[in-house]
């Protein structure tokens, strides 16, 4: 199933061999409202390594969120296995999560809302401090740590909660659509701020998208879904080098190529799905997915 989509030149980007989260076999389903099963996720095969960081792209509803709550243990699987270091999930913390919605305490300050992930961790209060601030400090929010989150901008929130998971020091970092809600711009700085982060310790990340363009940029991989019960049609290697903030890597012919591959595949997903606003529409051809 892995493809070199389009058949990429660039060179092969080194990706450990080690499995750290193993799915096999995985179906879930969901009660519907007029109390049938509703299948979310069939047959879900997936290795994932250490230090690599994956995307999972494909429409909405194709069970990327579910995906990430059986690998924290908070979804139990119909069938199938799921194995996290070799052990069946649970939350802990060597998993972090980052959520769209931000997630902050709202009556905690910055400080006090890392500080708060850390409680478990770290027993001793000014440890735990230290701690907190050199994460604080790394996501550039050092002048805000005694703000509350009502006092910051949506990019500063999504700094804040990265701050609050990658402080934990994970092993596996779970990203769910953490960008989604904010501006283009912002959105883009953050992808940077975070491959930033990431590269200095190379948790095995898992980042769900709707975004094409988002999924090349950070990914090593991408795992595409389909619609429906949700399934992986492929799993792509990306095969741009790292790392890509330094030069312009959306001008990159392997960026378009991937880019125009995916887009094109999602497209016909939605065009063909009988559940989709989109279902049988022409018209979508002409549209960008943006970043
Ligand atoms: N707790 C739940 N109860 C009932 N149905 C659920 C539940 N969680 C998910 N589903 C259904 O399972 C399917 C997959 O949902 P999921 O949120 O995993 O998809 P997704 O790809 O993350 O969607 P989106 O991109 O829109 O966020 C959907 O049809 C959804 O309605």
């Amino acid at each position: 199933m892995r493809s070199d989509a389009a058949g990429g030149s660039a060179p092969k980007s080194p990706i450990p061999t080690s499995p750290i989260i193993e799915m096999k076999g995985v179906s879930k389903g969901f009660g519907g409202g007029s109390g049938e099963r509703v299948a979310a996720l069939q047959d879900i095969n997936l290795e994932l390594t250490e230090g690599t960081f994956t995307a999972i792209l494909g429409p909405s509803g194709c069970g990327k969120t579910t995906l990430l709550r059986l690998i924290d243990g908070l979804v139990q699987p119909d069938a199938g296995t799921v194995r996290v270091a070799g052990h069946p999930p649970r939350p802990g913390p060597e998993m972090g999560f980052v959520f769209q919605s931000f997630r902050l305490i709202p009556w905690r300050t910055v400080r006090g809302n890392v500080e708060f992930a850390l409680v478990e961790a770290i027993a001793d209060p000014a440890e735990r401090r230290r701690r907190a601030d050199r994460y604080i400090e790394r996501v550039g929010l050092s002048r805000f740590a005694d703000a509350y989150p009502r006092q910051l901008s949506g990019g500063m929130k999504q700094r804040a909660a990265l701050a609050r998971a990658l402080a934990c020091e994970p092993e596996i970092l779970l990203l769910d659509e953490p960008f989604a809600s904010l501006d283009a711009q912002t959105r883009e700085l953050m992808q940077v701020e975070l491959m930033r982060l990431w590269s200095e310790r190379k948790s095995l990340a898992v980042f769900v998208t709707h975004s094409v363009d988002e999924a090349i940029f950070l990914a090593d991989q991408i795992v595409l879904m389909g619609p429906r019960p949700g399934r992986i049609l492929e799993v792509i290697d990306v095969n741009l080098t790292r790392p890509r903030w330094s030069y312009d890597v959306r001008a990159e012919p392997r960026f378009a190529e991937l880019r125009q591959y995916l887009w094109e595949r999602i497209r016909a997903l939605v065009l063909a799905d009988p559940q989709s606003d989109f279902y049988g529409r022409d018209e979508v051809q002409s549209v960008s997915t943006g970043s």
